[in-house]
């Protein structure tokens, strides 16, 4: 079930992109046995954060995902507030929002997109407020990563296609491609936002800025290393 929302006219609320890899073989650089679950717990975080940015910004989140366990995990209210799209690519992650992004065309036409990692845990919500509204200055834009070679967010306006080029170096090629880098005006106001998890180091970092409780919950339960 999707929340529709009425918006004053003149006004371009966003969809929200969230991708989800299957969680078995998802975060393979997070050299924990309790990845999995740490990876679900993040984009739970996630979706949290996202759904939680005020809906004059937000008109609905979209998770891409092939992961039965996401349908488990979302309470009926959050299950209310969001779509889950299926993977049907199933060819990694650029594809997976090529077809989000497709799909979000043609049934909110008009709407500006963001693609966001799902692997914000410590994400606030002002952060992504702040982000869109710079974003949404331009047709497209790249946010980079706190390591400042990856993409933690990229958008598209004004029937602007996102074109997805996330990877290695991907801050890089989404500017070739066009996307204004707004990370010069935002940078250190958002950290939550450009802290992406992959490593064991980037959790801890995550932890100090204070993560989300499902992450919370899942690091509280996890045995010691
Ligand atoms: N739907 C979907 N989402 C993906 C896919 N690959 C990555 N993602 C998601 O895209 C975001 C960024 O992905 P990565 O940082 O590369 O994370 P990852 O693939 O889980 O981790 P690694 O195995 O370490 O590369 C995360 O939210 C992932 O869950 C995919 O093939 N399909
Ligand atoms: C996929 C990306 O990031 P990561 O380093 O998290 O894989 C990316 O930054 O484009």
């Amino acid at each position: 079930m999707v929340a529709f929302v009425s918006f004053p006219p003149g006004q371009a609320p966003w969809t929200v992109l969230l991708p989800l890899k299957n969680l078995a073989r998802a975060k393979s650089r997070l050299l924990r046995p309790d990845r999995g679950r740490l990876a679900l717990a993040m984009a739970l975080d996630t979706v949290t954060a996202v759904l939680t940015t005020a809906s004059e910004l937000v008109a609905v989140v979209m998770v891409i995902t092939n992961e039965p366990a996401v349908q488990r995990a979302l309470t009926p209210a959050v299950r209310a507030r969001l779509v889950v799209l299926p993977d049907v690519p199933d060819e990694g992650l650029n594809p997976a929002l090529a077809h989000g992004a497709t799909v979000a065309g043609e049934r909110w036409p008009g709407r500006p997109l963001a693609a966001l990692s799902a692997d914000l845990p410590a994400l606030r919500t002002q952060e992504l407020a702040r982000a869109l509204a710079e974003a949404g200055r331009h047709p497209r834009a790249v946010l980079a990563d706190a390591a400042g070679t990856g993409t933690v967010l990229l958008t598209a306006t004004a029937g602007a296609a996102l074109d997805p080029s996330f990877g290695p170096r991907s801050r890089e090629a989404h500017r070739r491609s066009g996307a204004v880098d707004i990370t010069g005006p935002l940078g250190a106001t958002v950290p939550g936002l450009r802290h992406d998890v992959d490593t064991v180091e980037d959790l801890d970092r995550a932890r100090l800025l204070g993560v989300g409780s499902a992450t919370a919950a899942a690091l509280d339960g996890a045995t010691p290393d």
